[in-house]
């Protein structure tokens, strides 16, 4: 599929951390009312990334009427919000929490409400706290990509990064 992001060429390899969700298991909410996994907000993508044997993970994503972009096909920031939520998911195998700094995706079918759509997302490597993922989704034949992403996140202390929202309007 064509794409512009290349990543860096020295990344360093990256390992599970010991304590990562084991493979075919789902990796835990980050909190219930995440737009992208929370099972308690009522139009959420209420996405179950799972753990691959690797540094990869996998997701499904049913493409409900709410999704919808154009008619019949589904609104490309939906499909980006799902590419940031399993590739921001990923992460957790090392044992970093992350935030997007940078996201690309490139859009190479259109993808039909009524489908449902197969992520797929690895980690590349990183370069101090720069963790690089590559995504990919397809509609059920993984030789038939209909979408890619690229994404770029950087580890985080959680408790410090989010300490000034707390306060505010915090839904956990
Ligand atoms: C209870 C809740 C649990 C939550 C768990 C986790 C949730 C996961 C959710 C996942 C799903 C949802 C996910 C979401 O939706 S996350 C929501 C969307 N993302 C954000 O809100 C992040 C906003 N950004 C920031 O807060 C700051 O920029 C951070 C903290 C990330 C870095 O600021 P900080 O001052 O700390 O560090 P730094 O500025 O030295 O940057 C560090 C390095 O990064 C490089 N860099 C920066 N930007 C870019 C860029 N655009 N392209 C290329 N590189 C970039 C930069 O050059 C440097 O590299 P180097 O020069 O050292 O080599």
């Amino acid at each position: 599929m064509k794409h512009a992001f290349v990543p860096p060429a020295d990344l360093e390899p990256l390992v599970r951390h010991p304590k990562a969700t084991g493979p075919g298991q789902h990796i835990g909410l980050h909190h219930s009312t995440c737009f992208g996994c929370g099972d308690d907000t009522p139009l959420g993508l209420h996405l179950k990334v799972i753990a691959g044997d690797d540094l990869s993970v996998t997701a499904q994503m049913p493409v409900v009427d709410w999704m919808q972009g154009g008619p019949g096909v589904i609104h490309g920031g939906v499909l980006s919000a799902a590419f940031d939520e399993v590739t921001g998911t990923a992460p957790l195998l090392i044992g970093a929490p992350v935030v997007t700094v940078h996201l690309e995706v490139d859009f190479a079918k259109p993808i039909p409400l009524g489908s449902t759509l197969h992520f797929e997302a690895r980690i590349l490597g990183k370069q101090g706290r720069k963790i690089y993922l590559a995504a990919s989704a397809h509609l059920g034949d993984p030789e038939q990509i209909v979408a890619s992403a690229h994404a770029l996140f950087v580890t985080i202390d959680v408790q410090k990064h989010f300490a000034e929202h707390y306060d505010k309007r915090v839904i956990l």
